[in-house]
């Protein structure tokens, strides 16, 4: 297994399989990219089926075990099964989507492979959810939740990131994973250092609060150090499993990140904050890519804590010691 300099084992990949998506959500970083604006068909610039595969071939080799297919919207890609029946068996395969097309095509990923699923829901109100996503299908990523669960997908998770359109739908959420066996709740900080608009923002501290007075039992993931709340519904018959990615100004996170990403035009990307260490995979052969990812990983440093660091303020700015170190500063 690979670890950079501060003892951050990789053990899973993101794979971003296209920019592409039919929504256009007000808060949506695309990976840490910019916005998924442009054009539906297929883009000549997206690692093929091929290229997706071998450079998963290279990460089991070097024991990573879990991988996550995102996007845009990963299932734009009709080559998706695929990519996952190909996936080296050793990894769990899991897949962000806004849902959309989860209904009827749900239990052809399970069949090639897929585990679990994460489903963006940012409200229970069709209104709301056209406001914040940019589209009316609220009612397809309904049935999409519902095509995840039937077809055996464990978890779903539902998305929902926490800024000012949502805030207010927090406990109604809540109550409804609570009520429905085989949803989780993930609510996840929203991050106007990548989408800009500040004034959205919703002070993170009062959700874990607000949940900790809920909670009957509240566990810590090794993933982030992440939050998870375990909450009861008001009728006391259903329980429901509640956690929290909240990155922004966070060291901790950031030093229990096990994470490398891949672009769509198959960049390795040590870390979704920073596009100045992007490392193109292009036409490498597979002993390219070993060393490509070997570098990577070599090069990772915690965002917050190492490569952004608090003044005598409390501010956040850019450590010196990475000014002019890579490529893009
Ligand atoms: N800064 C930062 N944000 C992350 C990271 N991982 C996930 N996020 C945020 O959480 C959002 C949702 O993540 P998902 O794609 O659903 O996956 P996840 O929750 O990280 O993964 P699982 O819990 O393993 O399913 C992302 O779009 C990011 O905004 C990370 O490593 N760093
Ligand atoms: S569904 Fe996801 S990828 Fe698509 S616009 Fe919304 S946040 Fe971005
Ligand atoms: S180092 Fe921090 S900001 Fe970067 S990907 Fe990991 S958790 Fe996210």
């Amino acid at each position: 297994m690979l670890a950079d300099e501060f003892g951050r084992e990789v053990t899973g990949v993101r794979v971003s399989l296209t920019d592409r998506c039919n929504f256009d959500c007000v808060y949506c970083h695309n990976e840490g990219l910019g916005d998924t604006r442009g054009p539906m068909d297929p883009q000549d610039d997206e690692m093929s089926t091929d290229d997706v595969v071998r450079f998963l071939e290279v990460a089991a080799e070097f024991d990573v075990d879990a991988v996550k297919f995102t996007g845009g919207e990963p299932m734009l890609r009709e080559d998706l099964a695929e990519i996952i029946e190909r996936t080296p068996d050793q990894m769990e395969v899991s897949l962000t989507t806004n849902g959309t097309f989860l209904p009827g095509r749900a239990e052809a990923l399970v069949d090639a492979g897929l585990e679990r699923v994460n489903v963006s829901q940012d409200a229970l109100d069709p209104k709301d959810f056209a406001e914040i996503t940019k589209s009316g299908a609220y009612e397809k990523v309904i049935e999409g939740v519902k095509a995840a669960l039937e077809a055996g997908l464990d978890p779903v998770k539902l998305n929902m990131v926490v800024f000012e359109h949502t805030a207010g739908y927090v406990p109604r959420m809540v109550d409804h994973v609570a009520e429905n066996e085989g949803l989780q709740l993930q609510l996840i900080e929203y991050m106007p250092e990548l989408t800009g608009k500040p004034e959205w923002n919703v002070d993170i501290e009062r959700v874990h609060g607000w949940l900790a007075e809920q909670a009957d039992e509240i566990e810590h993931r090794e993933m982030h150090d992440r939050k998870r709340y375990w909450v009861s519904n008001d009728d006391g018959d259903g329980r429901g499993m509640v956690e929290i990615v909240d990155p922004v100004e966070n060291p901790t996170f950031c030093a229990n990140c096990h994470r490398v990403r891949v672009t769509h035009e198959g960049y390795l990307k040590g870390c979704l904050n920073r596009n100045d260490d992007l490392k193109s995979m292009g036409e490498m052969s597979k002993p390219e890519i070993r060393e490509a990812f070997r570098e990577v990983v070599a090069n990772r440093v915690p965002y917050y804590g190492e490569y952004m660091i608090q003044n005598a303020d409390g501010e956040w700015e850019l450590n010196d010691k990475y000014i002019g170190e890579y490529a893009g500063i």
